[in-house]
């Protein structure tokens, strides 16, 4: 509703108007002028009519009085007064004659006095002609030569303003006010007609026709964004409804989501402290797990070592031929490229593969399908991140495989000799422990037999170290053989002295074991220049524990059978070496 707070003027009155008042100021000023133009004309008349009496008519007019010619004077007054300017011509001569024609004025002085002179006497009058202009008679031929002029201006100007109105309200007003019409039905919710003046067809265009395009197009976009508008309505009312569905469906996504990283996580935790020998099996059901996600009709993980070829390491279902599992077109691929990949790639023809190097032995784990099929994006997600768990798991298992290794080697080196790898002293005193305790409880004897290289010191001066120290490695080579049997163990002591722990031997036994590894060494026919016997010989002494002592400390027990076992030693090396020496001797020989 438009509301009104000024008064209406319509352009076509305002124009009307003005051009009245123009065209009005215009004709008095133009009248003025004009009536200025024809004073100033009749004044001229006038001036002119005064020197024709002064010149023309004043002589006859002398001569006339000089002659007293009444008559010729008054034919002279009379034509005088004939001018259609004249009101009245008088003479009035200086004997007291007067003539005059036309109607008195009265109450006027003349307008015009002329002195008639003397015909003789310069400077004398003969009498005086006066005129009185007929003032009515300019101001009727002022008026008749302006009024017409001043008449044709105004119809002129009439006709000109009212040209104008019907111009300007047919071409301006009605069109305006139709288009005001039409702009107030303007609606942007509805589907507004064109707007049609109905004017006539012109091959021109003027600026009303602008404004019709104008707003014309004005409606087009009006039109346009209406309809945009509640396009974008409806699709803003459908994806509000479509809202609830795609929370709901997030939601599921991220409950399953959530399942799987719980179970995924489970299962990581559950596989990587599985020892050793259980985790082929606890990785197959992993697989078999990771499979039923995406029902999967197979799982493997296949290892390239880097030189070496493709072979499945773990495979579900279990697979007796795997070369061939699940797919061989897998493993004869040769191109290698690490990372993700989804249906028909190089590494299979249908299913998801993973790639990955785990300590510089390529993996690839592979969930198998038959056929093609097209996986979610949610689908891809899940076993994405079961791939990424089972390869964490395996390099964890590596990492735990190579430690354990380098453990056991550490383990391996801190108990073994070195240049003969027997058992150290220390590996020696571990099992000599061990099996203390244990013959402590069964009451089992146990025996220790210590050896000693004879003249060792001049086999290095002969022979030189290094070979001294590969026949270090021979005899040990004799005792290892020799003491081979479960619980029998060789260790060197240090230098060229050596023992072996005996458990469940009694004396005699060991006795007789001494005697087999000196015989045994003596075999070797290792020559010895600077010994007696030709050959490198051992003395052994030998002592044993029957198990007899369980009360006591086995520090104590262990100090009396080696340092017994010693004084045998030496006892053999007193009565000549190359010999073995028991307890029971030592006993003789206190005796
Ligand atoms: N080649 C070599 N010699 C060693 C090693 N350990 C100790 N020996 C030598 O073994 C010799 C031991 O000599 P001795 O203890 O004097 O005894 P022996 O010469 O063997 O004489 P008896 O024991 O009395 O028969 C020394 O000369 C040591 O240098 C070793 O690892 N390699």
């Amino acid at each position: 509703m438009r509301v009104v707070t000024r008064p209406f003027h319509s352009i076509a009155r305002t124009v009307l108007r003005n051009v009245i008042v123009a065209a009005a100021v215009l004709a008095l000023v133009i009248g003025a002028a004009h009536s200025w133009y024809t004073y100033q004309k009749e004044q001229q008349r006038v001036e002119a009519l005064t020197s024709t009496f002064a010149l023309g008519h004043v002589p006859l007019l002398m001569v006339g009085i000089w002659d007293l010619e009444a008559n010729a004077l008054q034919r002279q007054v009379d034509l005088m007064a004939a001018y259609p300017e004249i009101a009245e011509a008088r003479v009035q001569a200086a004997t007291g004659m007067a003539f005059s024609a036309g109607p008195e004025v009265a109450n006027r002085r003349p307008d015009v006095r002329l002195p008639i002179p003397h015909p003789t006497e310069p400077g004398e009058v003969l009498g005086e002609l006066q005129v009185w202009y007929d003032n009515d008679y300019i101001r009727r031929e002022i008026v008749s030569a302006i009024v017409p002029g001043f008449i044709e201006f105004v119809l002129f100007a009439l006709v000109v303003s009212f040209i104008t109105y019907r111009i300007i309200f047919a071409g301006l007003n009605r069109p305006l006010r139709a288009i005001d019409d039409y702009s107030r039905q303007l609606t942007p919710g509805r589907r507004n007609p064109p707007l049609e003046l109905g004017r006539r067809q012109r091959h021109w265009e003027d600026e009303i026709d602008l404004m019709v395009d104008g707003f014309n197009t004005l409606r087009d976009g009006i039109a346009r964004f209406s309809e945009e508008r509640d396009q974008a309505v409806k699709t803003l009312s459908r994806e509000r409804d479509m809202l609830d569905e795609r929370v709901r469906e997030r939601t599921q996504e991220m409950r399953q989501i959530n399942e799987v990283l719980e179970s995924l996580s489970r299962l990581s935790v559950s596989l990587i402290d599985v020892p050793y020998e259980s985790q082929h099996s606890a990785m197959v059901d992993a697989l078999a797990r990771c499979g039923k996600l995406i029902e999967a009709s197979a799982v493997g993980i296949a290892v390239c070592h880097e030189a070496g070829d493709w072979e499945w390491r773990y495979c579900w279902p279990v697979s007796t031929d795997t070369r061939a599992f699940p797919d061989s077109r897998v493993l004869h691929n040769l191109s290698w490229a690490q990372g993700w990949y989804v249906g028909d790639t190089p590494w299979s023809p249908h299913g998801l593969v993973c790639t990955r190097v785990v300590d510089s032995e390529r993996y690839l784990l592979t969930f198998h399908e038959p056929k093609a099929r097209t996986y979610t994006p949610l689908e891809e997600r899940l076993v994405r991140m079961a791939a990424e768990v089972l390869f964490k798991v395996i390099e964890r298992w590596e990492n735990q495989h190579e430690l354990e290794n380098s453990r056991r080697e550490l383990y391996r080196l801190s108990r073994t000799d070195p240049l003969t790898g027997l058992a150290n002293r220390r590996y020696f005193n571990e099992v000599r422990d061990t099996e203390g305790r244990r013959i402590q409880r069964t009451g089992e004897p146990l025996s220790v037999l210590m050896i000693d290289v004879d003249f060792f010191k001049a086999y290095n001066d002969q022979y030189g170290h290094s070979k001294g120290d590969r026949c270090l490695v021979r005899l040990a080579e004799v005792f290892r053989q020799q003491c081979a049997r479960a619980g029998e163990l060789s260790a060197r002591l240090g230098g060229e002295e050596f023992a072996i722990l005996l458990p469940g031997h009694d004396e005699a036994e060991a006795l007789e074991m001494a005697e087999r590894v000196r015989s045994a060494v003596y075999d070797l026919a290792v020559p010895h220049e600077h010994s007696p016997m030709d050959w490198v010989t051992v003395s052994i002494g030998c002592a044993t524990w029957f198990g007899d002592r369980g009360a006591e400390p086995l520090d104590a027990v262990f100090d009396h059978l080696m340092r017994n076992a010693d004084r045998c030693l030496y006892k053999a090396k007193a009565l000549g070496r190359n010999r073995v020496v028991g307890e029971a001797s030592l006993s003789t020989a206190n005796e």
